[in-house]
């Protein structure tokens, strides 16, 4: 996209007119970073930097996902998946994830951000977050036919008056309807909202577009219209290295260099008078932590990195939503269907003059806009008994071999209360999405699994080594199979018959429940491109790197803004997550700038008038209420 790429090096600056220090600096305009750089540029007094690898420009509604922007890294083999090695998901272009992600927008349920809170983070709890998901959408009123036609519902108060524009396609395949009703007879209730915390059960989920099927993602909303200011930098082509500290631990400068230049080319440093914000990522913010002798203290003794701080969480607690498929084929399908627009020349040609003229029509839709999020208690009677084999596994049986004592004593922590979730019904373990065909994806949304991302300790600057160690916790595929039946009942039920469903894969002659995981773990892949974890705000006895305030532990002028400080992966796709975290992290800047409101907790709920509008105003007139 030529035209974008030129507009976007208008606004960028050249390392040679980079001054030598700003106030703060932000390693990564991805999308948590766009987010940060804007929100502290509207104070004229800093200036801020951002730090990006450059990459084309995604202008529109995408559903693959491109290579080119996406950094070339694979895991190591995946012993409990049959020895694969797959292929990570980490976005390398202004924008970040945000720019290439299938916009797939939705939250997590109010539980899986009260656990964050639960363990031990104040204030990041679902009622702490709300603001901030307010805050960063507002939501556009989708097509009324489409809407009427399938019973689309949604909660406008879950939304505010902010950048990212939400809504939902003007079209949906007519099978939906009967799945809908499937669901409702094995035990699901439809939800009229999954984004007012209640993501469980069957919801419709929009995606994050403009009422012309545009993407809206934090390169166009949060970064282009203040692309002007001043004080506010954006620096694409160069890599951070690593961070330099000074005697007393405080994060001083940034180490730059030029993507494609040999490792160890000579560098630019470049000095932070208040802060540096980490925003790189899950794959690269530990590794620019482990660079810079924040790590496991092993790790970096065998790399000859001095230790800074021996923090053992950077880079361990890795988190992703592992899938495998399912496939059911419809022999009574109803017209037309997702195959129309393959095998049907008059259907396409109306899809493409719908989208051509109107953007609109099945052209507009993305990946579909319904899922089902199910408790365990829903799916699986006897849910208690997987419970107690969790509980009675010791806590360390399954974890990586480099996880020491306080990596062990968080993932105990975490263990408590994602049992406490596995018995909720109010709370999802697994996720379907649906759209109206008889195939999906299968994930877990609460594996047990952990993984690392680690520095090579020959040569920090090659890739990281990544290990998802998906499936290694046993359990991990009990709940694979409990989908797969429960998938299967949902094809049973009374209603889908009208469409004839036949299993294609795993087939009917798969039943055993060994014989079920062999297929799932055959198909399964370790990430949905929903890692995170690598740099958790937790405790710092239970490998935590991040205080409740974003900061890193043992050191100061430096925190985490991304998508690499949450404990406990949600059940949701993480977008929408990540814009929450990051408004919430400038919010200790504000209170920075105006210190007469010194209560973290109590507020940030003046930051939105009950409409979602913005209210700042509050901020400077009154002191908030102590509730
Ligand atoms: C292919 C893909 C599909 C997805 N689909 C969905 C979806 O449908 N729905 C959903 O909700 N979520 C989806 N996600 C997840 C979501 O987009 C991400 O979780 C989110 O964007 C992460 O934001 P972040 O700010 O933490 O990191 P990123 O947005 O990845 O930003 C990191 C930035 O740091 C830069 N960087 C890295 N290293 C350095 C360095 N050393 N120096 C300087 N800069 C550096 C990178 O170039 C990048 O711009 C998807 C993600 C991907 C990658």
């Amino acid at each position: 996209y030529p035209e974008l790429v030129d507009k976007i090096k208008a606004r960028q600056i050249n390392v040679g007119s980079l001054r030598s220090s700003y106030d703060y600096i932000i390693v990564g305009g991805g999308q948590s970073g766009l987010v940060i750089g804007n929100r502290l540029s509207e104070d004229s007094s800093s200036e801020d930097p951002e730090f990006d690898n450059p990459g084309q420009l995604e202008p529109s509604s995408a559903t693959s996902y491109p290579a080119r922007d996406l950094f070339n890294v694979t895991t190591v083999p995946q012993t409990a998946i049959g020895g694969k090695r797959v292929s990570v998901y980490a976005a390398s272009v202004v924008g970040g994830g945000s720019t290439v992600n299938g916009m797939l927008f939705d939250r997590g349920a109010a539980e899986d951000y009260d656990n964050w809170a639960a363990l031990g983070n104040h204030g990041w709890d679902f009622a702490g977050l709300l603001p901030y998901f307010r805050k960063s959408t507002k939501f556009g009123t989708p097509d009324a036919a489409i809407v009427r036609e399938y019973n689309i519902t949604w909660d406008p108060n879950a939304y505010g008056n902010g950048p990212i524009d939400v809504t939902f396609p003007s079209w949906q395949w007519p099978t939906i309807k009967v799945q809908w009703k499937a669901w409702n007879e094995v035990g699901v209730p439809t939800m009229t909202d999954g984004e007012s915390g209640n993501a469980f059960n069957a919801y419709w989920v929009p995606n994050n577009v403009d009422s012309q099927s545009r993407r809206s993602y934090a390169k166009n909303r949060y970064f282009d219209p203040v692309s002007t200011r001043q004080n506010l930098h954006l620096l694409t082509g160069y890599r951070v290295n690593d961070i330099q500290f000074s005697s007393t631990k405080r994060a001083q400068s940034v180490r730059i260099q030029q993507r494609g230049t040999a490792n160890g080319a000579p560098t630019t440093t470049i000095s932070a008078n208040q802060e540096i914000v980490l925003c790189a990522g899950w794959l690269n913010t530990p590794l620019v932590l482990q660079r810079s002798g924040i790590g496991p203290q092993d790790l970096l003794t065998r790399a000859g990195i001095p230790v800074m701080v021996d923090l053992p969480g950077v880079g361990s607690n890795l988190q992703d939503h592992p899938a495998t498929q399912i496939r059911f084929q419809y022999t009574r399908d109803v017209q037309p269907n997702q195959a129309s627009l393959y095998s049907n020349q008059t259907f396409q040609a109306w899809a493409q003059q719908q989208w051509q003229q109107y953007r609109k029509g099945p052209l507009s839709m993305l990946v579909g806009n319904a899922l089902a999020t199910l408790p365990l208690p829903t799916m699986l009677t006897t849910y208690q008994s997987l419970i107690s084999r969790v509980n009675s596994q010791t806590a360390s049986q399954y974890l990586p071999n480099t996880y020491g004592a306080a990596n062990v004593r968080g993932f105990e922590a975490q263990r408590r209360v994602l049992m406490a979730s596995y018995a909720s019904l109010k709370n999802g373990v697994v996720e379907i999405p649906f759209s109206g065909g008889g195939g999906t994806s299968l994930v877990l949304e609460k594996p047990l699994s952990r993984g690392t991302v680690l520095m090579n300790p020959s040569d920090r600057f090659a890739d990281p080594t990544v290990d998802y160690n998906t499936s290694i916790n046993p359990i991990d595929n009990e709940l694979f199979v409990a989908m797969i039946k429960f998938y299967r009942r949902w094809m049973q039920a009374p209603s889908m018959q009208q469409l004839g469903p036949q299993e294609q894969s795993p087939g009917s002659s798969i039943t055993s429940d060994q014989q079920i995981i062999s297929y799932a773990t055959q198909g399964m892949i370790s990430s949905t491109a929903h890692s995170c974890g690598t740099a958790a705000m937790m405790p710092q006895d239970q490998a935590g790197v991040v205080s409740p305030e974003l900061l890193v532990y043992g050191v100061t002028g430096l925190s985490v803004g991304d998508i690499s400080m949450i404990p406990l992966i949600p059940a949701t796709h993480t977008c929408a997550t990540v814009y929450a975290i990051a408004e919430k992290w400038w919010l200790r800047h504000y209170d920075k700038l105006h210190p007469h409101i010194n209560d973290f907790q109590n507020y940030h709920y003046q930051l939105e008038d009950n409409n979602g509008n913005d209210a700042n105003h509050y901020l400077f007139s009154s002191r908030p209420s102590s509730n």
